[in-house]
């Protein structure tokens, strides 16, 4: 069993990042600049945001965080991401999810100049995906492709199964995989809440894309030995024990599926750390492409 090691390949990427960086800077270009807004104070929210916000600080980005409280309006929220869309010194942004309930999510997301989408959320870079034109990659997505890549899985004609279909992670994952690209040409099943015999499918993958958000939910007896896993669950699960009160739950029971498996990601230190550096590359595209 080897661990695909999230934690020590987006280090190695935002080195390369910081290279890059210092590079921009010797040739008097600009400064990549990623801008994030939150809108409320939910706790896991916070983390990841804090987590991006201290990413762009290593590579050497500048940032800027806009919170704005809860009962905040979607005009109001429309109008900062106006100001973001006009703000020349700012090359990427991205509105953390989830939004509260009363904000229209695909009116905030529309709202974003495509350019400047570096969550690739935007229907335009949606499109892009598909057709596989040059766009913003999703970042967890990419994640995904790029451990895939730098550890060598073979996923040319591998079949895999992808379960769940989120706009953000499942849904993107199984049309990249299936495309002619590296970590494609994939044969792929997507499996999701209304699946029938889940298992008859995830015994025949040679790959498994966990993302359905269900704690552990993937174990031993579902899959055949050699299998790759990359857990995409990131859920707070109450723990006592742990000086947090709580500990973070993947979607696979790491316990019964790691010792069958060739590849697997940990969760902690898997796909949640490479969603991040993913997140400074399409920054540092963003800016790229306008100079
Ligand atoms: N507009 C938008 N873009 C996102 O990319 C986005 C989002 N909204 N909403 C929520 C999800 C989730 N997400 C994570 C990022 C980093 C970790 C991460 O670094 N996790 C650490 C642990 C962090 C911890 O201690 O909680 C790890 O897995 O090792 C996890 C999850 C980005 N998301």
């Amino acid at each position: 069993m080897i661990l695909l090691d999230g934690k020590k390949t987006s280090a190695d990427l935002k080195v390369e990042i910081a290279e890059s960086v210092k590079k921009l800077k010797t040739e008097g270009k600009k400064t990549p600049h990623l801008a994030a807004i939150l809108v409320g104070t939910d706790g896991a929210s916070m983390t990841y945001v804090n987590a991006k916000v201290k990413a762009c600080e290593l590579v050497g980005f500048n940032s800027t965080l806009i919170d704005l409280p809860e009962e905040t309006s979607e005009e109001t929220l429309l109008k900062e991401i106006q100001n973001l869309n006009n703000n020349n010194d700012i090359d990427g942004f991205i509105i953390q999810l989830p939004l509260p309930k009363h904000i229209n999510e695909q009116n905030v997301l529309m709202a974003v100049n495509p350019d400047k989408d570096v969550d690739g959320f935007h229907p335009t870079n949606v499109g892009k995906m598909t057709l596989d034109l040059p766009s913003f990659l999703p970042a967890t997505p990419f994640g995904i492709l790029e451990l895939l890549e730098r550890y060598n899985v073979e996923t040319s004609g591998k079949h895999v199964v992808v379960i769940g279909r989120s706009h953000i992670v499942g849904r993107p994952m199984s049309i990249l995989m299936s495309q002619k690209r590296p970590a494609g040409n994939a044969t792929v099943t997507v499996a999701h809440s209304r699946t029938k015999n889940l298992k008859e499918f995830t015994l025949q993958a040679d790959i498994i894309i966990a993302a359905l958000g269900i704690p552990e939910f993937l174990t031993g007896d579902m899959i055949k030995d050699g299998v790759t896993i990359i857990d995409v669950g990131i859920t707070r699960v109450e723990d006592a024990t742990k000086k947090r009160g709580y500990r973070l739950a993947g979607d696979v029971d790491f316990k019964s599926v790691s010792p069958k498996s060739a590849f697997i990601t940990p969760v902690p230190g898997g796909v949640g750390p490479m969603t991040i550096a993913m997140l400074l590359k399409n920054t540092l595209l963003a800016c790229e492409r306008k100079s």
